[in-house]
């Protein structure tokens, strides 16, 4: 036969045919878990499907070898084929151990009738430790029912009895013989180099129909967790073809993950000869064992977290001055002073949130909450900051109006009203006069680096702190927690107070940590803890940023 011998590309874009694949088993057990029904379900799971298992034969082995055999009777093998199928839609079958002739021909019964989209079939004849896992005289069934797969995995030994012929001694001869049994039976066959000698552990993918030979090459792994190979990359294949839909892409990636499993099989020290593969160990390194937290958890967490900063912004001279009207204009001014620096900057941080943000409705609620910094907050710095309102302001009367509420994220006034009086050169000059001082510094520095290295969920949980410590404490001032006067119309702050008080503040910081929260809860372990880190850090300059006037005044 003239064959088209191409190299596996390392990836292919193939549609994803079954999101979560549903793949039976039919095959033996294995109870120290490496190989049989117990490799084949990690496996199928490893890569993406659900799991499930017909046994055919309960093996008692090990790692160094199997002891005995014992087949239940061929009918309770039909009853779990006809009951599974009965519910399930089977969108993959792999065979392994079958044992003896019976049942073959159980399994060959049940699937000319269930005619499953994909036959995966392993000719378990021997395991790994030389012990016979299939009759001698079952071998004639087993060649009837080769027919009815669409791809066969035999590793060398295996192929040879197929082909019946010697086992192949170059890599060549197993691939002739792969071409023989697929002519013979219209299957693809997978040959297999887990036995050959050398450096190299290659397996071909052969379909005589086309013609074609797909080798997959690739150095050995120098390893004795080799049991159940073979078990794990045949569930492997029928899983990700459901999912894939192409046997290339199938066999290549089945390959990969089966090289990553075999590199980590040593680790788990399971038994003394030749140990299971890792079947997690890439998922386990990517993603992680535990459970990731709900949106909630992290919430309450990062909440509770951050107690220690909140509880020394709450007994900050500044703030409790802030509360009982006593503290004075000029620390205020101060403060309103570097709060218009840090917010024209924050507004910018916003933005950059914003364009970053992969879909729209994060998109839409940053950009609304860099409007609302600029328009609703500075509106009230600016104000104060000429002069506008205060004890010792315009007519000299003390108590001023409620002010205009809207912060970050709520702009209730109209941009035409509120940029008028940001972009007024007179108002823009008063407010952005000061030199930033140490605090602010700090703060935007930490805020336009995070926003510089460009990670949105990272950034996302920095810009947090700004929405939620300020309505905590708004909420709670507002609530009369720091002291009656705070509720007093006429007093001094009362704009401040309204400001950082209003509903629809609170309501977008709601929205804020939801979003926030939610990524967290999305993301890896560590890029929610660097999440939480970015959140912490902002929170400790908050404090910070409050201390600041009365340090420097
Ligand atoms: N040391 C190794 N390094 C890299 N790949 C290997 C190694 N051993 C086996 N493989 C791969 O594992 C898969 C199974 O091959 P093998 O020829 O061992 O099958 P098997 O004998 O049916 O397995 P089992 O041990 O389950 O009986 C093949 O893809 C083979 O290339
Ligand atoms: C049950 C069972 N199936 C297959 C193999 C081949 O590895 C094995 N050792 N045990």
């Amino acid at each position: 036969m003239s064959a088209d011998v191409r190299r596996a590309p390392h990836t292919r874009a193939v549609p994803r045919v079954r999101r979560v694949p549903r793949v039976l088993s039919i095959a033996g057990s294995d109870p120290s878990g490496g190989a049989g029904i117990q490799a084949d379900l990690k496996s199928i799971a490893a890569v993406g499907g659900y799991g499930m298992s017909a046994i055919t034969a309960l093996t008692a082995q090990n790692t160094r070898g199997v002891r005995g055999v014992h087949v239940p009777p061929s009918a309770f093998l039909a009853e779990q084929l006809d009951a599974v199928a009965d519910d399930i839609t089977v969108d993959a079958v792999k065979i392994g151990m079958l044992a003896n002739a019976e049942v073959i021909g159980v399994v060959a019964g049940w699937l000319r009738r269930i005619e499953p989209p994909i036959v995966v079939l392993d000719p378990v004849m021997v395991a790994t430790s030389g012990d016979r896992l299939l009759d001698a005289d079952a071998e004639a069934a087993l060649r009837d029912l080769l027919p009815l797969a669409d791809l066969i995995t035999p590793n060398l030994l295996e192929l040879a009895v197929l082909a019946g012929a010697e086992r192949a001694s170059t890599w060549p001869d197993a691939i002739a013989q792969a071409e023989a049994v697929s002519s013979a039976t219209g299957a693809r066959v997978l040959a297999k180099g887990g036995h050959l000698d050398g450096a190299d552990a290659p397996d071909a993918l052969v379909h005589a129909a086309s013609g074609t030979v797909v080798s997959f090459g690739g150095a050995r792994i120098a390893t004795t967790a080799t049991h159940g190979t073979g078990c794990s990359l045949s569930s492997a294949i029928a899983t990700l073809q459901a999912e894939l839909g192409d046997w290339e892409a199938a066999v290549g990636e089945a390959r990969r993950w089966l090289r990553e499993s075999l590199r980590h099989g040593a680790s788990l020290e399971v038994g003394g000869g030749h140990g299971p593969v890792s079947h997690f160990a890439g998922l386990w390194s990517r993603g992680g064992v535990r459970t990731a937290p709900t949106p909630d958890e992290i919430e309450s967490e990062w909440w509770a977290g951050i107690a220690d900063v909140r509880a020394a912004i709450d007994d900050l001279p500044f703030i409790r001055g802030l509360a009982d009207g006593t503290l004075a204009r000029e620390p205020f001014l101060g403060y309103l002073a570097q709060d218009a620096l840090y917010l024209r900057d924050y507004a910018r941080v916003l933005a950059e949130a914003s364009r970053l943000a992969p879909d729209a409705a994060g998109q839409a609620f940053w950009a609304n909450s860099a409007h609302g910094s600029l328009v609703g907050e500075l509106e009230l710095h600016a104000d104060w900051l000429a002069g506008a309102h205060g004890p010792g302001a315009g007519d000299g009367e003390g108590p001023i109006d409620g002010g205009r509420t809207g912060t970050h994220g709520t702009s209730v006034d109209g941009p035409a009203a509120s940029a008028a009086s940001v972009a007024d050169p007179l108002h823009a000059a008063a407010t952005f006069a000061a030199e930033p001082d140490a605090a602010t510094t700090a703060y935007l520095d930490h805020l336009l680096a995070t926003a510089a290295r460009g990670d949105y969920a990272v950034l996302a949980a920095a810009v947090l702190p700004c929405f939620w410590i300020y309505v905590d404490l708004g909420e709670r001032l507002a609530a009369g927690e720091f002291g009656a006067q705070a509720l007093d119309p006429g007093h001094p702050y009362a704009s401040w107070l309204a400001t950082y008080s209003d509903p629809a503040f609170a309501h977008a910081t709601r929205e804020a940590i939801g979003l926030v929260t939610r990524l967290a809860a999305d993301a890896t372990p560590e890029r929610r803890a660097a999440m939480h880190r970015a959140f912490r850090i902002s929170s400790e300059h908050e404090r910070a940023f409050f201390a600041a006037p009365l340090a420097l005044h």
